[in-house]
């Protein structure tokens, strides 16, 4: 997706740094005061009742789903992922010098004198018992009984944030204000980035702080840390527009790059702020900008919706970087993050006060005050942009101007989130007893919010969501106080469904290969496609057996079904039927990946295990053979025959013909897949064959980058090249015909591994450049019946794999994939060699019939 750019700078933008023309500066008495003010409906509607509103992932487009992926698990003995990887005070009652000098009133000391003073024109605007609600002409003040009776003046003009003392400054608690001295509890939580993802719709993006889509901004994280000069209270956020452009230092992202207009972020908030679309805040546990501090029970909490205040550019390490004012859309409640001890919220009448404004002398744009410092010009093409009165650069850490912290919006009805900020329950509708409705993404896609202890739930389980933790370890959030579930029966889908074409299967299949496409039609990705070395359709009748050659690495075979095999008794089709009728004693579970760059990412499919424990990325229980649903036993026997086929038909490929002692069953609804990845654990012999079920599957095979390429990427981008002993120069690698060139000359002794070296980084410089892109050898379809079958160890090692479900077509779809193994019976697993143990009565044998 890539979302409009704008072609000019926004509205919004300009609006936060008002220009004014010449003859409007002149015009302008001086000095140049903007009064703080109240707007014509403040006080008005403040009661906003938040209607629920179902957050149906089902019709957003977007394309920002992150595929749980399996690459780099089952890495080979290679193990090769780190290859892959403030101030002249505007205010009326100010000095007009700056900086205040010791001995003049400060500036709250005038404003309170002038309160005092200047109260024959003011009207009683409303009050209660406890506050008295002053206007006058110039100013909105607040005059406050604290209940014993003496009246508190407080600063005309401020709405002091719960958290800030007389002098607006931030109270600095002793330690953090602890879980219990709040006001109550987050409405939603979750304890990984993946269960928020998933619940979430205006937060689908388990990496990074923000979340936007098709050019608009709908949910912010605040992490540890926002760096430096973030701040967080009880109403306000200011903090960076995030973005790509950063890097991490200690856990701190650091901007590296100028950030634009054109940046994706800025303009989606442009976008929002125009459209007055608010925004979903979560907070982390750790988040070190809270004013003050305190501690949250979970990792991930829902804060509030919040409105875009403004955005503006800084400078943050040398780069112009964005930064924002949120403000809580509700005002009117505490937040219930907010300590018991902060003050009751004050009524919006108070709240309409405007922050400094000073023109910039050099650009003749007013900018507001931000930092207590001094006013800096935020004109980012300005020569004095985010420069101090006195030319220096302002230092890193600053303070916030008090009347930048206290600016409040008045309510806004218009100003609606797009998702709800806590999906409403039932939460998604389309779950229902209609067999075609169940096995869609809007149905498995979705988290809920468990409805006992809140926390953020994704569906893993085949059956529904279950409010358990997903993770162990020091994170370990427990299970839930009430056992909370959400169940569903997976009614059967229909072959019919599942298989869109015309036929369920033909009598025979080509096998299609698109060699009369002009090639400008084929992309780059496709140009190394393999054909068939050989396709025969005797040798394992009534299959058509389809050979793909992979010199150095080993084959894939496949065995293509159709109509007759398909209807065999206990074949393909009752297979199908019986695995879902089945599906209670399954087990399907999605598992949480062990390496994940999100922490708590879950596969994407459906998975159980049986016969021997299957050690890889995701920890899948396993059931043994003697326990597994007959099904599966019909299953071990048809791919315990196609396994004997491949040995017996490619016994020289060095081998050893061992049979499969664990099967992986995968199940997959619309909009999974299983991403590339490799099945090269150390643990396991070299054969794996599967065998498919239900919708179609698209199967791919690529060389992995680092074989791609020749080379892994050191640190500071420095090339690693491969060790000639380690580079197969497989067919369709990149630079193919120099890199095979000189590794025959250096295994034929006519080059030592220098000059092998120098003269492959020479060549690389005068190619052409080389995408990261791993380029896919091998493509095909896998139907209903077919079985597939990857021989020798050098495929896994060279190569990784992934199907996917057709995308293009929506609609219900359930597919199967069950994968044979062999897992080596060493003492370490003597223990578990039982559960691989089958014979004749136990698997029926299957002869290819
Ligand atoms: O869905 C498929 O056919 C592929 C399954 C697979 O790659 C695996 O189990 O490792």
């Amino acid at each position: 997706m890539t979302p409009n750019k704008r072609a000019a700078e926004p509205e919004d933008l300009r609006r936060s740094t008002r220009i004014k023309t010449n003859a409007q500066v002149s015009a302008q008495s001086s000095p140049d005061v903007n009064e703080p003010s109240l707007p014509a409906d403040a006080g008005l509607a403040n009661d906003r009742h938040f209607e629920e509103q179902y957050a149906m992932l089902a019709d957003d487009e977007s394309d920002e789903d992150v595929q749980p992926t399996r690459t780099g698990i089952g890495l080979g003995p290679d193990k090769d992922l780190s290859a892959q990887f403030f101030a002249e005070d505007r205010n009326p009652f100010a000095n007009a010098s700056f900086p205040n000098t010791t001995g003049q009133l400060s500036h709250e000391e005038m404003m309170i004198a002038m309160l005092l003073q200047d109260d024959d024109d003011a009207a009683l605007v409303q009050g209660d018992e406890n506050a008295l609600f002053v206007q006058d002409d110039d100013d909105a003040s607040v005059i406050q009984d604290d209940g014993d009776g003496d009246i508190q003046p407080l600063l005309s003009g401020i709405e002091f944030g719960s958290d800030m003392n007389l002098s607006g400054q931030a109270i600095p608690p002793a330690k953090p204000a602890a879980a219990s001295e709040l006001v109550g509890e987050a409405p939603g939580w979750g304890e990984d980035r993946t269960g928020i993802a998933d619940t979430y719709a205006w937060f689908k993006i388990p990496q990074g702080g923000t979340y936007t889509s098709k050019g608009f901004f709908f949910g912010l994280l605040l992490g540890k840390n926002g760096g430096p000069r973030c701040y967080v209270d009880n109403d306000t956020i200011i903090t960076r527009v995030g973005g790509g452009k950063n890097e991490y230092d200690k856990g701190v992202s650091r901007q590296t790059k100028d950030q634009t207009l054109e940046d994706s972020e800025v303009y989606s908030l442009f976008n929002s702020k125009a459209n007055k679309v608010a925004i979903g805040v979560i907070i982390d546990r750790d988040n070190q900008n809270l004013t003050p501090p305190r501690t949250f029970l979970h990792k991930f909490s829902i804060m509030a919706e919040y409105r875009i205040v403004e955005a503006w550019r800084e400078k943050l390490n040398g780069c112009k970087s964005f930064r924002m004012r949120l403000e809580r859309v509700d005002l009117t409640v505490k937040p219930w993050f907010a300590l018991k001890s902060s003050p009751d919220p004050k009524l919006l009448a108070q709240r309409n006060i405007q922050p400094n404004y000073q023109r910039c002398g050099a650009c003749g744009v007013e900018s507001f005050q931000v930092y207590a410092l001094a006013w800096i010009c935020l004109q980012h093409d300005c020569d004095k942009f985010w420069t101090l009165p006195d030319g220096s650069e302002p230092p890193v850490n600053m303070e916030f101007c008090k009347y930048f912290l206290s600016w409040r919006q008045p309510f806004d009805p218009e100003i609606q989130m797009k998702y709800s900020l806590i999906p409403s329950w039932p939460y998604n509708l389309t779950i229902s007893d209609h067999p075609l409705a169940q096995h869609v993404k809007a149905n498995w896609k979705p988290g809920i919010v468990c409805k006992v202890c809140k926390r953020a739930v994704s569906r893993c389980y085949w059956d529904g969501w279950r409010c358990k933790s997903t993770k162990t370890g020091e994170d370990y959030e427990g299970d839930c106080p009430g056992n909370f579930q959400f169940l569903v029966k997976m009614s059967e889908l229909p072959l019919r469904a599942a298989i869109t074409e015309q036929e369920l299967a033909p009598v025979r299949r080509p096998v299609l290969f698109q060699d009369y496409t002009p090639l400008r039609k084929i992309s780059i990705y496709d140009r190394h496609l393999r054909r068939p070395t050989w396709i025969n359709d005797q040798a394992c009748s009534p299959y058509r057996m389809v050979v793909y050659n992979l010199p150095g690495a080993g084959v894939v075979i496949r065995f293509v079904s159709n109509s007759e095999i398909n209807g065999q008794p206990n074949g393909p089709g009752e297979l199908y039927k019986q695995l879902q009728r089945d599906s209670d004693r399954l087990n399907l579970q999605r598992y949480p990946l062990d390496k994940a760059i999100a922490k708590g990412t879950l596969t994407s499919e459906f998975a159980a295990n049986f016969g021997m424990p299957y050690d890889f990325s995701v920890k899948v229980p396993s059931t043994p053979f003697r326990d597994a649903p007959e099904p599966l036993r019909f299953i071990l026997g048809r791919l315990k025959w196609a396994t004997e086929q491949v040995y017996a038909t490619y016994p020289n490929v060095g081998e050893l013909a061992y049979l499969p002692n664990e099967v992986l069953l995968l199940a997959y609804i619309e909009g999974m897949a299983i991403n590339y990845h490799d099945d090269g654990e150390e643990t396991l012999g070299s054969n794996i064959t599967s065998l498919s079920l239900g919708s179609k599957g698209d199967f791919s095979l690529r060389i992995k980058d680092k074989y791609f390429r020749g080379f892994t990427e050191g640190k500071g981008g420095k090339k690693l090249v491969l060790h000639p002993d380690d580079d197969p120069v497989l067919e369709g690698c990149a630079n193919y015909e120099w890199r095979k060139e000189l590794r025959d000359r250096y295994v034929n002794g006519e080059m030592g591994l220098d000059h092998y070296y120098e003269t492959w980084l020479t060549k690389y410089q005068q190619s052409p450049i080389v995408a990261t892109h791993k380029q896919v050898i091998i493509k095909f379809e896998l139907h209903h019946g077919d079985m597939m079958s990857m021989q020798g160890a050098g495929i896994q090692k060279y190569y990784d794999h992934g199907a996917t479900l057709d995308t293009k077509e929506h609609g219900p779809k359930l597919r199967f994939a069950i994968t044979a193994r062999h897992v080596l019976l060493t003492d370490e697993n003597k223990d578990d060699w039982h559960m691989g143990l089958y014979d004749s009565t136990l698997v029926p044998e299957y002869d290819g019939k």
